[in-house]
């Protein structure tokens, strides 16, 4: 089975385009496979590209661990570039759905190749009962900085589902990965796995650094500490709004890059723009 190794700001995935390849007929365990760092390729999951009935292609993706998720908002970015640079599509403006959705993408094409990639995420969903979560909406209907205990520290979160669950908390300092207890890892699968969360949730952690930027971290659902998490940057700016610590167009530093994020006032949908970068292409023995 041929497969492309592309990533957006660091979160790499294994890709593989069941235009041309067999879909594989277990790819959860296919997903957990190329995934391992030593006896896979080495990856954040598995993206399979195919054909959609309303968009120029789907995307079906997998965590590391297997299991599916709705959206993944640096693997479609990568998908739109694979579709140009490898000739399925000619048009720089086009769409991929996901789980049912339609994401259109603008491509910024560069000697040929696609180097950005703007992404229409959608309008984010805010009621709890969507996201989902047990925690309760505040008067404007959105679980917003709300109280939520993991042994005996306190968090204030705010809780938003970008197709995806996510879970955002902004802290007063981002540790550097690998500092004495850091939050990320020590609370990250906590805050996955949280009965507040029935369907496990992507922890996302947050430093203020203006109105304008902030730094991330993410703890991915099923896939633990990632370099950037596309819809996770997504929720970070609406929580951003809904809390009033940022203005509505940011900047957002991650481990593996930066990622323009947009909540559109007008039409409520959220615009996010960033780098799509191919590894190499390999062949996996099925
Ligand atoms: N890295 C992704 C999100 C991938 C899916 C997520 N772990 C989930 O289970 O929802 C992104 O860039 O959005």
């Amino acid at each position: 089975m041929r497969f492309t190794k592309m990533q957006g700001a660091g979160n790499d995935y294994v890709y593989v385009d069941c235009f041309s390849e067999t879909a594989p007929s277990d790819p959860a365990e296919l997903a957990r496979r190329v995934s391992d760092r030593h006896f896979g390729v080495g990856a954040d999951g598995l993206v399979l590209i195919g054909p959609s009935d309303k968009a120029d292609a789907e995307m079906r993706m997998f965590n590391a661990d297997g299991s599916a998720s709705q959206m993944c908002g640096n693997a479609v970015r990568c998908v739109a570039k694979y579709l140009y640079d490898h000739g399925r599509c000619t048009k720089e403006t086009l769409t991929v759905e996901s789980f049912g959705e339609t994401y259109p993408l603008d491509l910024v094409v560069e000697g040929g190749k696609v180097t950005r990639v703007r992404v229409d995420m959608g309008e984010p969903i805010l009621d709890p009962a969507k996201v989902p979560t047990r925690l309760k909406a505040n008067q404007e209907g959105a679980v917003c900085d709300a109280d939520l205990t993991i042994g005996d520290r306190l968090l204030k979160v705010t809780a938003v589902s970008m197709g995806n669950p996510h879970c955002v908390e902004f802290v007063p300092e981002l540790p550097e990965p690998g500092a004495p207890h850091d939050l990320v890892v020590n609370y990250g699968p906590h805050l996955e796995n949280h009965e507040m969360f029935p369907e496990r949730v992507n922890a996302e952690f947050v430093e203020l650094i203006s109105p304008t930027r902030v730094r991330q971290r993410t703890w991915e659902r099923g896939s633990g500490e990632t370099l950037a998490c596309g819809t996770g940057a997504s929720a970070v700016c609406v929580a951003g709004v809904l809390s009033g610590r940022t203005e509505r167009k940011i900047t957002v530093e991650l481990l593996g890059g930066e990622l323009e994020l947009e909540w559109n006032e007008s039409d409520n949908r959220v615009y996010k723009t960033g780098p799509a970068v191919e590894v190499f292409t390999g062949e996996w023995p099925e």
